[in-house]
């Protein structure tokens, strides 16, 4: 297409909402005039689900569940008044506790204030209170927000060598659904120590956003912890930003956190509206469906262009592909679903893998995220009447003509900055084209059932090491994998008893000796000498 005819279809395809300050341009996706007719009727219907889940409907049939994150950034729309009154308690009470630990009511023992943040959690429970702490960070921030996202040891070392005495004036937030997950537990055991190491309470620095009764609540009230705040069966947590899960953390940083649900409650008006042509998640979602032939034949590549949007994109692998990537369909039928998402930001990604994009093999199409304010201050000249973000705003013109220029497609959204409620917007923008698109391709999107199945495996493989340690204990001889395999009565886990030592042995403090040899089956462990009896 000439450039002339590209500008008409761009006029004519660009979708706007004032009222959230985003516009959506598809014009680089090469649909042809049909497409939107041919789509309609799926599309209407996916509208249709949506209403029905916003009204309460069983919307995750699998656990037998309601889905309810639009209810927390309007409450009034939850299906019964004790519903509402909980998200509404939940906000209050948030925006208490920040007051209090800010101005002093709530203290560390000892006096001073809370001066840091530290959050402990996975998954819903870390990504998008991680993605919102770094899009909105401030100079003027009231607290530090630092995380614990994972249950390795030397990330956890990192973490607390960063807040070193510091710890004394850390409130630590303890994120998790189900109250049940290991690398939490893990991170919150770990954190736990470090604080008794510092001769500190480690009860009057927590706090617990958790399932009622769940094993984590149990243990916030029997520890008598700082406070405890609700997470519901009906928000997943890939959807929880806007509830308690990152709204403690947020309000504790000095967010404005009525500005980032008033952002997601108004996208959300915008995207409820059955009008296709006008509805951006309803766009976007046809989008991904023509792109991808609606069965995750490409890959979306996030580029947005503000170093602020950094974590979007990994915030977004969760939410989409945890809600989309399903083997199943809504009928029980194989499917093999999903939409495989990554990328960083641009222009930083232009020097790293955007070769491959414009010249290598065509298996992806790009959202490019541009914010039309390049920064608060005004600007210094880096050549005559050109500024940095004037090279920020031509790299990604460039890249999408590019692009657009070998036959790779994208699709670009606009913002005009990044404050709260541009963020609770993209939030809510992108919550709601996972909903609308997992419905036109007849997916569960609420529910997970692929990582249970790895919980599970994990489990075993720990239950396995305390078996191999065991035996050698008794044993107290060189063995092989095989060997150990055989006396455990399980032949078919010699590979996994072989990594469990390996593992083992590479750690000094394990008690476990390896002497290696020049194949797996060569090797020989035993309990180390220094560590028998
Ligand atoms: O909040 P929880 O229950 O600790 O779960 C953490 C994460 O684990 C998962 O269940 C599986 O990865 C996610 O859906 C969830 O966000």
């Amino acid at each position: 297409m000439q450039k002339t005819e590209l500008w008409y279809r761009f006029a004519s395809c660009l979708c706007t909402a004032p009222e959230i300050g985003i516009s959506l341009d598809i014009s680089r996706m090469r649909f042809d005039d049909r497409f939107f007719e041919q789509m309609e009727p799926a599309m209407q219907k996916a509208f249709a689900a949506m209403a029905d889940l916003e009204k309460g409907a069983i919307a995750n049939p699998d656990e037998q569940r309601m889905v309810g994150h639009y209810w927390l950034r309007n409450p009034a729309l939850a299906p019964s008044n004790d519903l509402r009154n909980e998200i509404e308690k939940t906000i209050s009470q948030v925006e208490e506790f920040a007051k209090k630990i800010h101005s002093g009511t709530i203290t560390p023992p000892g006096g001073n204030l809370f001066k840091n943040v530290l959050v402990v959690g996975i998954g819903g429970s870390a990504l998008g209170p991680q993605f919102v702490a770094d899009a909105l960070a401030s100079p003027n921030d009231k607290m530090r927000s630092y995380f614990l996202d994972n249950t390795d040891p030397d990330g956890m070392d990192r973490v607390f060598a960063e807040l070193g005495n510091q710890l004394k004036q850390t409130l630590v937030i303890v994120i998790s659904k189900s109250g049940s997950t290991k690398e939490t537990r893990n991170g919150m055991l770990e954190t736990q120590a470090a604080y008794e190491r510092a001769g500190l309470d480690f009860s009057r620095h927590a706090v617990a956003v958790t399932g009622e009764g769940s094993e984590l609540d149990r243990l916030a009230g029997s520890q008598g912890w700082l406070e405890r705040f609700p997470m519901w069966d009906w928000v997943g947590g890939r959807t929880s930003v806007t509830s308690a899960v990152g709204l403690l953390p947020a309000a504790l940083q000095g967010i404005d956190i009525r500005a980032l649900l008033e952002g997601a409650k108004v996208c959300d008006e915008s995207t409820r509206r059955p009008v296709t042509m006008q509805n951006q998640a309803a766009l976007m979602a046809l989008m991904w469906h023509y792109a991808t032939n609606g069965r995750g034949e490409k890959d979306m590549v996030m580029l947005p262009y503000k170093d602020r949007l950094l974590l979007f994109s990994r915030y977004l692998q969760q939410l989409i592909m945890e809600s989309l990537g399903k083997e199943l369909d809504l009928d029980g039928k194989q499917a093999s679903q999903g939409l495989t998402v990554y990328g960083n930001k641009g222009s930083t990604d232009q020097h790293a893998y955007v070769q491959q994009l414009r010249e290598g093999v065509a298996n992806f199409f790009v959202t490019f995220i541009e914010v039309l304010q390049d920064r608060e201050s005004s600007s210094m000249q880096v050549e005559k009447g050109i500024t940095s973000g004037d090279f920020l705003f031509g790299f990604l013109q460039g890249t999408r003509t590019a692009l657009y220029e070998k036959g790779r497609e994208s699709m670009t959204l606009t913002v005009e900055r990044i404050d709260s409620r541009t963020i609770g917007a993209l939030i809510a923008l992108f919550e709601r084209c996972v909903g609308l698109y997992a419905s036109l391709i007849n997916i569960n999107a609420y529910h997970q059932p692929g990582v249970e199945a790895g919980k599970k495996a994990a489990g075993v493989v720990i239950a396995l090491q305390l078996e191999v340690v065991d035996l050698l204990e008794r044993r107290r001889q060189l063995l092989t994998a095989d060997e150990i395999a055989a006396m455990l009565g399980r032949p078919e886990e010699a590979e996994t008893l072989f990594t469990i030592l390996r593992h083992l042995a590479a750690n000094q403090d394990r008690g476990v000796e390896a002497i290696r040899g020049t194949k797996p089956t060569e090797w020989q462990f035993r309990i180390r000498a220094a560590a028998q009896p």
